[in-house]
């Protein structure tokens, strides 16, 4: 399959290259960037089918209501028909949206002149129940049409069960602001993963590959030796995945994350599980460890799952001196990771494999998992 606007759009790097190629690429970059660990480094855990995995699109549009995603680096829309990394239906949604919003004639938000409304539309898809939510990002708290275009595109779309109306007034590259809406439906929708169920709202944070995240959870939970008297943190634990799916084979898990909404659908989501032995912490992730640390908190195994970015100095001085005897570190950004990793073997705590997953199949990016443990044991 090839994609005819590759080379402008900035969604993926290597459409046009092969799959196999892609992760011939992806294996030789995770090979260089620990090759000072010496450690067994494993290939990478590929998809059967790597096409239409993103079960998140993010879409902006002109004034003439063409669509598509931002050329690399640029606020330039590069129009697009189907894309390969979405299925059928987001792209048939987004198509159906863009037709609604020029018979209403609602107006496109122009980031040069900031005038208009419609900055974006985001849509999200939960693959084991067919759900989707879209969320329209808009400087206005209200748009023209918006019940007859709700009607109109649910529809057309019954799979769609929500609609949100996001407001961003700010001058950011940030996509949706505080304040949320919902035009539609009950302002979330629902997944399934690893025999559990997900709330998800429009501002939490959701692993956009499904069935790689099933492969990724399983495998990094069946490195852990996890024992029923066990307490476990699960730090930066967005709505509470990875936590949840361990907690039946645990005493207790404790899950920590910044983003208030995530909180919210993780409470919600432990209900739902019908889970007794897990706390969710809205808190930064550093502050809670150190404060964690500087208390003395007793736990046996930590998990974390920092965004790209990694984690901090003081996140891991804290961690290791809470002394658990297994850190399960998952990371979106490898070069952070083995920034972060350099700093756990300072403190005692190594690893010796690495499993990469190819998370965000066709683009540069990896998802890699390692186990730490303390040096002694
Ligand atoms: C890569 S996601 C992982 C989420 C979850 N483990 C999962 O697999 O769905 C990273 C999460 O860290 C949260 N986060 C970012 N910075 C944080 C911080 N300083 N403290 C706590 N959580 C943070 C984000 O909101 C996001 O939910």
């Amino acid at each position: 399959m090839k994609c005819y606007i590759a080379n402008k759009c900035g969604g993926c790097d290597y459409i046009n290259q092969g799959y196999q190629a892609s992760l011939e690429y992806k294996n030789k970059y995770i090979r260089d960037l620990f090759k000072e660990f010496k450690v067994k480094i494993h290939p990478i855990q590929q998809m059967n089918d790597p096409y239409g995995y993103r079960n998140k699109v993010i879409i902006a549009f002109n004034k003439d209501y063409s669509y598509g995603l931002y050329q690399e680096g640029t606020h330039k829309i590069i129009p697009y028909e189907h894309c390969l990394l979405h299925n059928e239906i987001e792209d048939n949604i987004i198509k159906k949206i863009a037709q609604l919003f020029k018979r209403y004639h609602v107006p496109i938000y122009d980031i040069k002149r900031h005038t208009g409304e419609i900055r974006h539309v985001v849509l999200r898809y939960a693959k084991k129940t067919e759900q989707y939510m879209i969320t329209i990002v808009s400087t206005s708290e209200r748009f023209k049409g918006s019940k007859n275009f709700a009607k109109e595109l649910t529809k057309a779309f019954p799979q769609i069960k929500t609609i949100v109306l996001n407001t961003n007034k700010r001058d950011t590259v940030v996509v949706l602001g505080n304040r949320e809406q919902v035009l539609f439906g009950k302002g979330f929708i629902v997944d399934e993963l690893c025999g559990l169920s997900f709330k998800i709202s429009s501002k939490s944070f959701y692993q956009i590959n499904h069935d790689q995240c099933e492969a990724l959870y399983a495998k990094g939970l069946s490195l852990m030796h996890l024992q029923k008297d066990d307490v476990v943190l699960d730090t930066y634990c967005g709505i509470g995945t990875i936590g949840m799916i361990a907690a039946s084979q645990v005493e207790r898990v404790i899950g920590v994350e910044k983003n208030k909404d995530a909180v919210l659908d993780a409470n919600i989501n432990k209900k739902a599980n019908n889970l007794q032995n897990i706390t969710f912490i809205n808190a930064d992730a550093t502050e809670y460890m150190q404060e964690a640390s500087y208390e003395k908190m007793y736990v046996d195994k930590i998990i974390m799952d920092p965004p790209r970015t990694g984690s901090t100095k003081e996140f891991i001085q804290a961690a290791c001196s809470m002394q658990p005897s297994e850190i399960l570190y998952i990371s979106c950004g490898p070069e952070t990771q083995v920034r972060d990793l350099k700093l756990f073997k300072k403190y005692g705590y190594t690893f010796k494999e690495v499993f990469p997953f190819d998370m965000f199949p066709f683009t540069k990016h990896v998802e890699t998992v390692c186990l730490l443990s303390r040096k002694d044991k």
